[in-house]
């Protein structure tokens, strides 16, 4: 970017952080998340850094929160309120620890012991003590000049009228943040709904809003709650650290937060962060982070403060997990089964620190109860590596609602639901019924053959797949086996992403998967109700392909021998017989398998043998296995005749467990469950 670009950006983003302040600081009401706020904030900070000729003394950068507006008294801050400079990760609180180390000039083998504590997501205010008497409250406004709330922080049982005990400065001016509890959040936003007013969209702007009340009395009616964490004006000192101070508070009768600890380490500092973290939910009370504070008060005095940050304090902030962000378009994904999946274009936003622009919706029944349609604005969440969902519309665009289709979105068969046998209702997952005719299932059951746990062929995956379906060289499995022989007309080295090496590499890889075992090429059929498991107990019961194959016809007839011994296999249920037969009953699918195995050598599944020391046995593994594979134990396992199973319960026999296991270790225990290293499994099956 060239000066003069990032002088436009520059103006932008200021305008953007500004107009989100105002409604976030006076109007109690943000537009756009706190994540996508700190973004704005963070790429502002980064252009002036590289361009320092372009901040301006009215950056955002270089001021605290915005000016009071005129509906209260003005209260002049004879110490500025200021705001807290933001770590994103580790290696910045690390930097940090450095930056105060090297601005003191304290080497690195000296300890400079932090404070960390919670960083409470509600707003700050300030209360001043006169001769231990409460005589003016305020919040930060521009940190520079607040508003006057004297009356409505009088009314929290938390900001104590009279301060307790003794020795507290003459003026002694307590600061710290007025929140809201989560079940208090609840039970007030209940009440807001049944006076038919607007919920508040979360604790912090609860907070916000009933604190600058006009009316004292609404205040007083609303559950805020104060925790001190810091001083203003003092006429004397009252404390050599942070933990000294903060310890006198709570003797004065202010609530501090039991969270708060000394560390003499980033490491330790960083440790306490995770241990908040996962303690987050169960607070009872939103935090964004945690706030780390340089423990010594005269290294805080020398340390000082920069515009709108003081030196020695930083926050280490949470990743957001939630974000509002737009539907910008419905589309609706056909599975493999023919499942009609929605799907919802958003416009991308930074959610816990990675890019999200699609969320799922599930099914037609979640579209309805969540009201959503194109336009949208919506709340996403995303944990973990689960898919980010959309969790609720927060404000609705005037279009048309969305029409669930009633034709499948890439070939135009109709679509269905099946009807659950035992509960006799629709099932909210609604199907193309066109099978393997359907572009879109016929891809993705491709994908599912080529993928690691069936075929596992080594440069196939949806992309490559995608291409060769629509190029017409792969419309069923067995294609996939007559490309090398059809590579004089085909010509892959030529493509783009391929040269001479990769095809070639890519037949080697095709052809080594010839030879197959039964189950895995049942399983690779992508048949319902017929996974893995089931796979296996069929491969197992017939032994050898050619058995199959010769009762399938038979199939067809449910009280023939091969349908009703199918059935006696324990573990094998109505649906996978019924779903297995249904398959076979379509000529083209019949044909399709036929085709696959002419390719194929296909290997003998052994029984399991009856004799073995955990033959009928049901385990499960956990922990990191380091002997073999999971999926290798639990082949094994299963040839022994054995059960795999996947949680402990008063079925297990064994209970397989390897380093790091946890929860279930504990409850196998709990349950008397035998519990065996790898190495004494080892030992027992031989
Ligand atoms: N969504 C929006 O439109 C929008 C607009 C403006 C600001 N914001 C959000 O507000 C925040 C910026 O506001 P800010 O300037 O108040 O900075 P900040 O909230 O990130 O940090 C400073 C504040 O933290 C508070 N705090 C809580 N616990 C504390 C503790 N234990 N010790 C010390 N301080 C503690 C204090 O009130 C202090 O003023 C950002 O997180 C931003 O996401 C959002
Ligand atoms: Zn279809």
């Amino acid at each position: 970017m060239n000066s003069d670009q990032a002088k436009k950006r520059v103006a932008w983003l200021s305008r953007e952080i500004r107009s989100a302040d105002a409604l976030y600081y006076q109007d109690d009401n943000p537009a756009i998340s706190d994540a996508e706020y700190d973004a704005l904030r963070k790429e502002l900070i980064a252009l002036e850094t590289e361009f320092p000729h372009l901040v301006r003394k009215d950056s955002p950068t270089q001021s605290v929160g915005v000016k009071p507006t005129g509906k209260f008294g003005k209260v002049k801050h004879s110490v500025p309120m200021l705001s807290l400079d933001n770590a994103f990760s580790d290696e910045d609180v690390v930097d940090f620890c450095a930056r105060v180390k090297r601005f003191l000039s304290v080497s690195d083998k000296e300890v400079v012991a932090f404070t960390a504590e919670p960083k409470i997501d509600g707003l700050s205010a300030a209360l001043r003590y006169e001769n231990g008497k409460f005589v003016k409250g305020a919040t930060r406004g521009d940190g520079q000049v607040g508003e006057d709330i004297t009356a409505n922080l009088a009314t929290l049982d938390t900001v104590p009228k009279q301060l307790k005990g003794q020795g507290w400065p003459d003026v002694l001016e307590i600061r710290g943040e007025v929140y809201i509890s989560h079940v208090d959040f609840d039970t007030m936003n209940a009440s807001q709904v049944a006076s038919g007013k607007a919920e508040y969209k979360n604790p912090r702007n609860a907070a916000a809003g009933s604190l600058r009340q006009i009316d004292p009395c609404v205040t007083a009616a609303r559950p805020l709650k104060f925790f001190a964490y810091t001083w203003g004006e003092i006429s004397e000192p009252f404390a050599e650290t942070q933990t000294e101070a903060v310890a006198r508070m709570a003797d004065w009768g202010f609530d501090v937060n039991p969270q708060m600890r000394r560390h003499e380490s980033p490491q330790d500092m960083i440790a306490h962060y995770i241990e908040i973290l996962n303690a987050r939910a169960g607070l009872g009370y939103d935090i964004d982070g945690v706030v780390y504070k340089v423990d010594d008060l005269s290294l805080q005095e020398r340390l000082g403060f920069v515009s709108r940050a003081p030196r020695w304090a930083i926050a280490h902030k949470f990743p957001a997990e939630k974000a509002i962000t737009i539907v910008k378009d419905i589309d609706i994904q056909v599975g493999r089964t023919g499942s009609l999946t929605p799907v919802a274009r958003l416009t991308p936003i930074t959610v816990g620190g990675v890019v999200v622009s699609n969320a799922t919706l599930h099914n037609a029944d979640e579209i309805e109860r969540l009201g959503v349609k194109i336009g949208d604005s919506v709340e996403i969440q995303r944990a973990g590596d689960v898919i980010p969902q959309v969790l609720r519309v927060v404000k609705a665009s005037d279009g048309p609602p969305f029409i669930f289709p009633t034709q499948c979105p890439v070939c135009a068969a109709p679509v269905s639901s099946d009807v659950d046998e035992k509960t006799g209702r629709q099932d909210v997952v609604r199907r193309c019924t066109n099978g393997l005719s359907c572009p879109a299932q016929a891809v993705q059951t491709l994908v599912h053959f080529v993928s690691r746990q069936v075929f596992d062929i080594d440069g196939l995956g949806e992309r490559q797949i995608e291409t060769f379906y629509e190029k017409g060289l792969i419309k069923e499995p067995a294609d996939i086996f007559a490309l090398r022989a059809r590579n004089d007309e085909i010509k892959l080295e030529t493509w783009e992403g391929f040269g001479e090496t990769s095809a070639i590499k890519l037949f080697d890889a095709i052809d080594e998967r010839r030879t197959i075992p039964f189950d895995r090429v049942l399983y690779s059929l992508g048949i319902r109700h017929v996974g893995r498991t089931n796979s296996r107990l069929i491969a197992q019961h017939f032994g050898q392909w050619d058995r199959f194959w010769t009762a399938v016809p038979e199939l067809q007839n449910p009280v023939s021998d091969p349908y009703m011994s199918l059935l006696g296999i324990d573990g094998m249920g109505q649906a996978a017989v019924g779903s297995l037969a249904s398959f076979f009953a379509s000529q083209s699918n019949h044909a399709i398998v036929a085709n696959l195995v002419q390719q194929l050598d296909i290997q003998d599944v052994e029984a399991p043998r009856s004799d073995s020391p955990v033959a009928g046995k049901t385990v499960v593994f956990t922990g990191k296995l380091e002997r073999f594979s999971r999926d290798e134990a639990k082949a094994r396992a299963q040839s022994l005749g054995a059960k795999v199973s996947g949680s402990v319960s008063g079925k297990t026999d064994y209970l397989v467990a390897g380093p790091g296991a946890g929860s279930k270790l504990k409850k196998a225990e709990a349950a008397g469950v035998t519990v065996l290293s790898e190495d004494e499994w080892l030992t027992l099956i031989g």
